[in-house]
């Protein structure tokens, strides 16, 4: 009679990174190069939404799939993860197989932060499911260097280790950049209509120039004030001064700000976002539902990216 051999994994983890949304940021110009001292400066927020990553490590093969959703992820749609888990490949004591399944509640490719929360979920998972020496911190510094290296994102991923209302007030992986949180006195909602998607990487080649400094004058306000209104204003200025408020966000922008509510759009997709006090979630999400796109309501996640 054949038999079929099922090996069971040696390790299993799990790990959750939020999304997150870049309201406003300047790319430093430093002169050390190493990915861990770049990224960028700015300020965003976390939401409850994001990536939870399972990963399942067997011995005596070697080798890697990805699923995302339940269903194999191309090479293009899994850069990010493909890069961490070569570098766990290279520095493991032995050689594994890993079956990597991220399970997405954001939409891919519309400045929620995937790519990054991707990567750091991922890093987190492995780092524990292989025993690793290495602290959170450090599982977290090569997420962003894979970050850096797909080019899909500057300062995410330390924001989305940081969790909450943050200013990033020093460029660089966690540990090296810094953070700073602002608590919010009320209980706010962040309320999100996703229209289409903007690629971070030709965003980031093609039209950054046009802005430098902007971002770092927000911030340098932002650290004064330490106020969710300035940040909602300043972050339509920066979104408005790339262009962003124009195409498909105009209708939805507008709408909002005509309804008294402060938005923005979230760097870098079509996605309009807006933060409101909770009493205010139904009024924003009535003004957008009106709108093509995925709708969503979050809180803000405070916590930041953990093993679960
Ligand atoms: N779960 C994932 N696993 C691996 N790579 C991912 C994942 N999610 C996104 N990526 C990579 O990041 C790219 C999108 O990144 P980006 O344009 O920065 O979008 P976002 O604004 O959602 O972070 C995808 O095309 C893909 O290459
Ligand atoms: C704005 C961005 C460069 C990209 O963000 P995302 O498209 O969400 O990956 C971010 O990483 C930042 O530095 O603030």
């Amino acid at each position: 009679m054949a038999s079929t051999v099922v090996t069971a994994p040696v390790a299993v983890a799990k790990a959750f990174s939020p999304g997150h949304v870049t309201g406003f940021f300047e790319i430093p110009k430093l002169p050390s190069s190493g990915p861990q001292y770049r990224g960028s400066r700015g300020a965003g927020f976390s939401i409850d939404r994001g990536i939870s990553t399972t990963v399942y490590v067997f011995d005596g093969k070697t080798g890697s799939k990805v699923l995302i959703n339940g269903r194999t992820a191309k090479p293009k749609d899994a850069e990010v993860s493909q890069w961490v888990i070569d570098r766990y490949a290279k520095s493991a004591e032995k050689p594994f197989f890993v079956r990597v399944e991220h399970e997405i509640d954001i939409p891919v490719g519309f400045g929620l932060g995937s790519s990054g929360a991707a990567a750091l979920s991922l890093s987190y998972a492995l780092n524990a499911a292989l025993g690793s020496k290495q602290s959170m911190q450090q599982a977290a510094q090569l997420a962003h260097e894979a970050e850096i290296a797909c080019k899909t994102g500057l300062g995410t991923v330390i924001a989305e280790y940081a969790g909450g209302f943050e200013m990033r007030t020093g460029a660089g992986a966690p540990g090296i950049g810094t953070v700073e949180k602002i608590s919010l006195e009320d209980n706010y909602k962040a309320v999100i209509l996703c229209i289409s998607p903007i690629s971070t990487k030709a965003f980031l080649a093609n039209r950054m120039d046009m802005i430098n400094g902007l971002g770092g004058r927000m911030l340098d306000k932002l650290a004064e004030t330490k106020s969710i209104d300035d940040f909602m204003k300043m972050s339509y200025q920066f979104a408005d001064t790339l262009g962003l408020t124009e195409g498909k966000c105009r209708a939805p922008v507008r709408a909002l700000r005509a309804a008294g509510i402060e938005c923005s759009v979230a760097l870098f997709g079509e996605t309009v976002f807006t933060i409101v006090p909770e009493a205010c979630t139904n009024e924003a999400a009535d003004v957008l539902q009106k709108f093509e796109g995925t709708l969503l309501v979050c809180d803000i996640d405070g916590r930041g990216a953990r093993v679960l």
